[in-house]
């Protein structure tokens, strides 16, 4: 399978991105935000890094790409895209994905192994782990603080479209939690912390459980089912 690897102007985590596609046993194949051709891609994911340095809100401006007109249609036909922080932030400034992400309540970057709670399996990217898992995956961003108005949380909530919480203290204080959503349809999936970082042991995090630095991977896997079944 074709896994597309947008890199934006600024974007930081495209390398480890395609790294992790081919990891997980996909080809990646490297798209550019200047475009509007996905080059046959079944599916693809959107890297994290400082987009057009962060100006605006972090992924407002690329949100605006030439590419993104073509990711909004291949999203809703049913492609499987992932937003990875920066991506994430983007895909929720491009209306993807409901509410926004805003700066840390501390005002503060965060890097920190962050351990969540897997809370939607139905989706083309979490479909390998059992609901109320818990993993550990690299968190690593200055605007990662989910907002939505109280009527957007109560639809989001009731709707089931909260992929990951944050487990343990709260980095950000995003409300509910919140570390990741899904759209309905269960294609378009965006997280902060980054799986990219947990695909190889000894380079992801290290916890006391042994597989811990594989839990990423998993993510990447999950989208090879999704477009197979
Ligand atoms: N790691 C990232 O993708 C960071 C995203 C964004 N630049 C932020 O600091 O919030």
């Amino acid at each position: 399978m074709k896994v597309g690897v947008i890199t934006f102007p600024g974007t930081l985590d495209d390398r480890d991105a395609q790294r992790a596609v081919r990891l997980a046993g996909h080809e990646p194949v490297a798209l550019w935000h200047g475009e509007h051709d996905l080059h046959g891609v079944d599916a693809l994911v959107l890297p994290g890094g400082f987009s057009y340095g962060d100006y605006l809100r972090c992924g407002a401006i690329a949100a605006l790409s030439p590419i993104m007109t073509e990711v909004v249609d291949a999203a809703n036909r049913g492609m499987p895209v992932l937003g990875i922080c920066n991506g994430f932030q983007m895909l929720a400034e491009a209306h993807l994905l409901p509410g926004g992400l805003v700066r840390n309540e501390t005002g503060l970057f965060v890097r920190r192994d962050q351990r969540l709670r897997v809370e939607r399996t139905d989706t083309a990217w979490t479909n390998r782990f059992d609901e109320g898992q818990e993993i550990v995956i690299p968190l690593k961003n200055g605007e990662g603080r989910f907002v939505a108005t109280p009527e957007e949380v109560e639809r989001l909530e009731g709707e089931g479209l909260v992929a990951f919480r944050y487990l343990g203290e709260n980095p950000n204080g995003s409300i509910d939690d919140i570390a990741g959503l899904s759209n309905a349809a269960g294609n378009v999936v965006g997280l902060m912390p980054h799986p990219e970082h947990a695909v190889e042991l000894g380079f992801g995090p290290t916890t006391t459980r042994m597989k811990a630095g594989l839990d990423g991977l998993e993510i990447f896997k999950s989208a090879l089912e999704a477009v197979a079944a």
